[in-house]
């Protein structure tokens, strides 16, 4: 089918390859030239395993292609909507650009109309898809259908080739036809729902992972006061079939582009419409200050930091991406130089977007260097390069082999036998 992607970023990049990859006529549209001339030479503006390997592949086989213009789509028989909603001022989705990409569409399809489907795959709260389709609904045979995005970063090409579900929302018989065409041998499962019921299930599906994550950073902290062991905990929880196993990695907080944003654009939805949800709120609060109390465990260690090296082991808000937004990184770097320490960091791919942030942390190329004189060393994004060390060399590099280990990733046991003062996230 002939398809156009509205925005090349994480969503929209991911979701252009792995449809060329399936067979495919993409179009890939972008405001930013130089992104677009970056992709048409095959090159990713973003680090995503395996995605430019793909892009590469696709580009070759010529069924993806590059363009600032979107009179290019006039052809396209589905446009996806893959454009940013970020966190606007009062907490609310910032819709500005997908309002401004329907405009987009609105002006292609009078300047060439045909059956089209506008697909928004960005996440957008209840009733946009609504209101999009009212602002274009004199055109004829323009459908809006609400589809969202599920992948995750560092894992996104293999998400987008193999979902854990597709959500179709539209009331629209042949739209939800045409879909399903797009999707043809896209093995997961299917919910065929309204556009608004599609929306929702987006944001309490990121809600209710963020409120795993941060029950279990709170638990992580009674577990630290108990002397009990939060991986263990974890572990015989998950092994209950009601429970599962995933989203109970206790840690500094989460971060990234999602859960930060849209749990206060839930909140602030549900605010719109006379609802307070409390839970939610203490989500994000406990998410707040889970670096706070992290850094706590230092300087209950180290006492006053100024002026003592600390070493700080990935930047990234996870493994595996070049992203850095809402990281809890930043936070510990902000904190560690306000208390006048002197911040030697490492991060594979990362530290070359943190740097203009914090241009007075030292960044290493690799991590045995960051370990070098450190007082204790912060384990804060899991990234193998990170976890897999020379734990022997460190012992005598360090001027005191003090371990705070964020993501709970280290070695625990054999780095206490081998006489390093150890402390994960709600173990000892
Ligand atoms: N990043 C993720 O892991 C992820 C996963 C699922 C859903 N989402 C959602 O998908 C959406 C996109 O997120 P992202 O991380 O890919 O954003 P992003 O910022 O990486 O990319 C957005 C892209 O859209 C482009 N753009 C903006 N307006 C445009 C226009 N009118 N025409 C053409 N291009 C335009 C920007 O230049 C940018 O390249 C958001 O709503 C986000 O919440 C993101
Ligand atoms: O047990 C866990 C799992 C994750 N995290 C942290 O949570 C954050 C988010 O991780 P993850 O969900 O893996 O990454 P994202 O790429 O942000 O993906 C989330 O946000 C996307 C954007 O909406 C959704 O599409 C995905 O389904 C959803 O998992 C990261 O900081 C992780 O370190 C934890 O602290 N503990």
């Amino acid at each position: 089918m002939r398809v156009a992607v509205i925005g090349t970023g994480y969503v929209g990049l991911t979701t252009a390859v792995s449809l060329a990859m399936n067979g495919h006529d993409v179009l890939g549209i972008d405001l930013v030239e130089a992104k677009i001339v970056q992709l048409q030479k095959g090159k990713s503006p973003i680090y995503e395993p395996g995605l430019e390997e793909a892009l590469a592949l696709v580009l070759k086989r010529g069924n993806l292609e590059f363009t600032t213009n979107i009179a290019d789509a006039r052809e396209a028989e589905i446009l996806f909507v893959c454009v940013g909603t970020p966190e606007s001022a009062d907490g609310t989705a910032d819709l500005s650009y997908v309002y401004a990409a329907a405009s987009d569409v609105e002006a292609l399809h009078r300047s060439a109309p045909r059956k089209r489907v506008v697909v928004i795959k960005s996440t957008v709260p209840v009733g946009t898809g609504d209101r999009i389709a009212e602002k274009l609904r004199e055109l004829d045979g323009l459908h809006v259908v609400s589809n969202p995005e599920f992948l995750r970063e560092g894992n996104a090409l293999e998400d987008a080739l193999h979902p854990s579900r597709i959500v179709i929302g539209t009331a629209h018989e042949a739209a939800a036809e045409t879909m399903e065409q797009l999707y043809q041998g896209v093995n997961a499962p299917r919910v065929a729902t309204t556009r608004a019921n599609a929306e929702l299930i987006k944001y309490a599906s990121n809600a209710f992972l963020a409120t795993r994550i941060s029950f279990m950073n709170e638990l992580a902290r009674l577990s630290g006061a108990l002397g009990t062991d939060i991986v263990t905990v974890a572990l015989g929880m998950g092994l209950d079939s009601r429970i599962g196993p995933e989203f109970l990695r206790a840690g500094v907080g989460y971060g990234g582009s999602c859960f930060p944003k849209d749990t206060i654009a839930l909140l602030q939805l549900a605010h719109q419409n006379g609802i307070s949800m409390s839970i939610l709120e203490k989500v994000r609060e406990v998410n707040a200050t889970q670096p706070i109390w992290f850094l706590e465990q230092l300087h209950k260690r180290q006492g006053n930091v100024a002026g003592k090296k600390i070493a700080v082991l990935g930047l990234a808000f996870k493994p595996e991406t070049d992203d850095i937004r809402e990281a809890p990184s930043l936070k510990i770097l902000e904190a560690l130089q306000n208390a006048g320490a002197t911040v030697a960091a490492y991060d594979p791919i990362a530290a070359q977007v943190v740097r203009p942030l914090f241009p007075q942390v030292e960044y290493v190329g690799n991590p045995a260097e960051a370990f070098k004189g450190a007082h204790a060393a912060l384990l804060i994004t899991e990234w193998k390069e990170c976890i897999h060390l020379d734990w022997e060399a460190i012992k005598s590099d360090m001027a005191v082999p003090l371990l705070l280990d964020g993501r709970n990733a280290w070695p625990s046991q054999s780095l206490k036998d081998a006489g390093f003062d150890y402390t994960g996230v709600g173990r000892s």
